[in-house]
C-alpha cells in the first residue's frame, strides 16, 4: 500500500443508522432544476439533442447572457407541495435536488453569491420549500452540488500558473462556504451529491475533498457523501490508489447499471446509479422525440436490478421553467408507484441475495428472515422459472400475492417454480421461504 494522506478513511460499509437509512432507502428521486429549465435545450430558435442543463456550452452562450437568464426565473406552476406528493406516490424514499450545477445558479438565497434564486422575479427560497414539503411527506432530501461552476470567475479548469492557484483556492473558500451554509441552514439535509469534480483542478486539490467531507460530517453528524467528490493524494478519483472507495458509497454508476453477472463485485460496497428517462437528459428539453425515452417498465425493471445489486436507484425529472413536471414524468411515477404500492417490500431495506442471477428476473432479499424475493420480467413460454440456490439449501414454501405456487426440485440444489400462466401486465413477484444451506 502506498501512505495516503487523503485517501479512504475507512473501509468496508458504514453500519450507523444514518447510513442504513440511506441504504434501505433504495428508491430516490432526483431533480435537476435550474435556469437551464427555461430555454429547454432550444436557443435562437435551433433545438440543440445534446443535454439540456448544457445548452451553454452546446450553443456557444456567453456567460453574461446565460445569466441574464435569472432576470426570467419565475416558476409560476411551481407546487413544492404537489412534487413531493408525486414522489410519495411514485414510492420516492429520499429526493436529490440540484442546489447548484454547472451553471453556479444557487436554488438557494446563497451569502457567497449574488447569482441565486433571491434576486429571481420569484425571491423565495425554493431549497427551503422543497425541503420542507418532502419531509412533511416523510421523504429524506439529498443535496446536489456541482463543485464545476460556469459563473464563478475564479473556477480553473486546470492549475497551469501560480495566478491560478491563487484564484483556485479562493474558489475552494467560496465552494466550502457554500458548502458550510448549506449543511448548516438546511438542518435536516442527510447527503450529499457531489458532481463536477473530473478536472485536473480538483484531481490537484484532493486535501479540499477531504477537508469538504470532513466537514460536512462535523456540522451533520451520520451524513453521506458520494465518491465522486473525492480525490486522493495522487489525483485518483473515487477508488484510492489503494483501490480502497473513498466517500460513503460508489457513484461512478450515471446512465448505465453494473452487469449482474460480471459485476457482482459492487455488493461489496454501497453504491447509486443515477438514471436519466431520455437517453441523455437531466434538465428540461423541449423535445424529447430526440432521443429514445424509456418506458416506466424499463424504469422499473432498472429499479429492480439495482436493488439486486445491493444499491439505491436514483430516478430523475427535469421539471419545465415555470415549475411543471412533464406528462410523461408524471406517467412514469404513477406506473411504478402503482407496483411499489404492492410491492415495495421487495426494494425497501432489500440487498443481493448472492443466489445465481436468471433469465426471468431477478433475486432480491431483505436484511432479516429467510426469505428471497423473485421479480420476473421475462415470462418463460413454460411458465417455469429455475432457480439455483446455494448448496444444501431447500425452498419450502413459494408464494406469489399470498397463494402457494408449486416448487420442484429438478437436481441438487436446483428447482423449478411454476408460475401460474397469465397475461402479467406488471412483473409478478414470487416470495420464497428457504431453509438451510450456505
Ligand atoms: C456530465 C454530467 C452531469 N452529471 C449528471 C448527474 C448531470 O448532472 C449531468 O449534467
Amino acid at each position: 500500500e502506498v501512505p495516503l494522506k487523503y485517501g479512504a478513511q475507512y473501509t468496508g460499509k458504514r453500519t450507523d443508522e444514518a447510513m442504513n437509512k440511506w441504504r434501505g432507502n433504495r428508491f430516490g428521486q432526483f431533480i435537476h432544476w435550474g435556469l437551464y429549465a427555461i430555454p429547454g435545450g432550444v436557443w435562437n430558435g435551433k433545438t440543440y439533442n445534446y443535454a439540456a442543463e448544457f445548452l451553454k456550452s452546446s450553443a456557444k452562450i456567453p456567460t453574461s447572457t446565460w445569466d441574464s437568464l435569472m432576470y426570467q426565473f419565475n416558476p409560476v406552476k411551481f407546487n413544492a407541495r404537489q412534487w413531493a406528493k408525486m414522489a410519495k406516490q411514485m414510492g420516492a424514499r429520499y429526493m436529490t435536488i440540484t442546489t447548484k450545477h454547472h451553471e453556479g445558479f444557487c436554488l438557494w438565497p446563497s451569502q457567497y453569491t449574488d447569482f441565486n434564486i433571491g434576486n429571481t422575479p420569484y425571491k423565495k427560497d425554493i431549497l427551503k420549500e422543497l425541503v420542507e414539503a418532502y419531509n412533511a411527506e416523510g421523504i429524506d432530501v439529498n443535496f446536489y452540488y456541482s463543485v464545476l461552476d460556469w459563473h464563478h470567475p475564479d473556477w480553473r479548469y486546470d492549475i497551469k500558473s501560480p495566478e491560478d492557484s491563487v484564484a483556485f483556492r479562493r474558489f475552494l473558500q467560496f465552494a466550502s462556504g457554500q458548502l458550510r451554509e448549506l449543511a448548516t441552514n438546511y438542518p435536516t439535509v442527510k447527503a450529499f451529491w457531489f458532481d463536477g469534480t473530473w478536472d485536473n483542478s480538483i484531481k490537484k486539490n484532493g486535501w479540499w475533498t477531504l477537508e469538504v467531507e470532513q466537514m460536512l460530517k462535523k456540522i451533520r453528524p451520520g451524513a453521506v457523501v458520494n465518491s465522486r467528490l473525492r480525490a486522493d493524494d495522487f489525483g485518483k478519483r473515487h477508488i484510492d490508489s489503494n483501490g480502497k472507495l473513498m466517500g460513503d458509497y460508489e457513484s461512478g454508476y450515471e446512465r448505465r447499471l453494473p452487469n449482474p453477472v460480471k459485476d457482482v463485485q459492487v455488493t461489496r460496497w454501497d453504491w447509486e446509479a443515477c438514471m436519466t428517462v431520455p437517453e441523455n437528459q437531466w434538465g428540461y428539453h423541449k423535445d424529447w422525440s430526440v432521443s429514445h425515452v424509456k418506458s416506466p417498465l424499463e424504469l422499473l425493471e432498472m429499479l429492480v436490478h439495482t436493488t439486486s445489486m445491493g444499491g439505491n436507484f436514483l430516478l430523475n425529472f427535469g421539471p419545465a421553467g415555470d415549475g411543471s413536471i412533464r406528462a410523461e414524468e408524471q406517467h412514469i411515477a404513477r406506473t411504478i408507484g402503482a407496483w411499489m404500492q404492492q410491492n415495495g417490500q421487495v426494494i425497501y431495506d432489500c440487498d443481493y441475495a448472492g443466489w445465481e442471477k436468471q433469465d426471468w428476473g431477478y433475486f432480491t432479499k431483505p436484511r432479516t428472515g429467510n426469505i428471497v424475493n423473485m421479480v420476473v420480467f421475462n415470462i418463460p413460454v413454460n411458465g417455469l422459472l429455475k432457480v439455483k440456490v446455494p448448496a444444501g439449501t431447500k425452498i419450502s414454501k413459494a408464494t406469489l400475492a399470498g397463494k402457494n405456487v408449486k416448487v420442484e426440485e429438478i437436481a441438487k440444489d436446483q428447482f423449478f417454480i411454476h408460475l401460474p400462466q397469465q397475461a402479467y401486465k406488471m412483473p409478478p413477484v414470487i416470495v420464497l421461504e428457504a431453509v438451510g444451506g450456505a
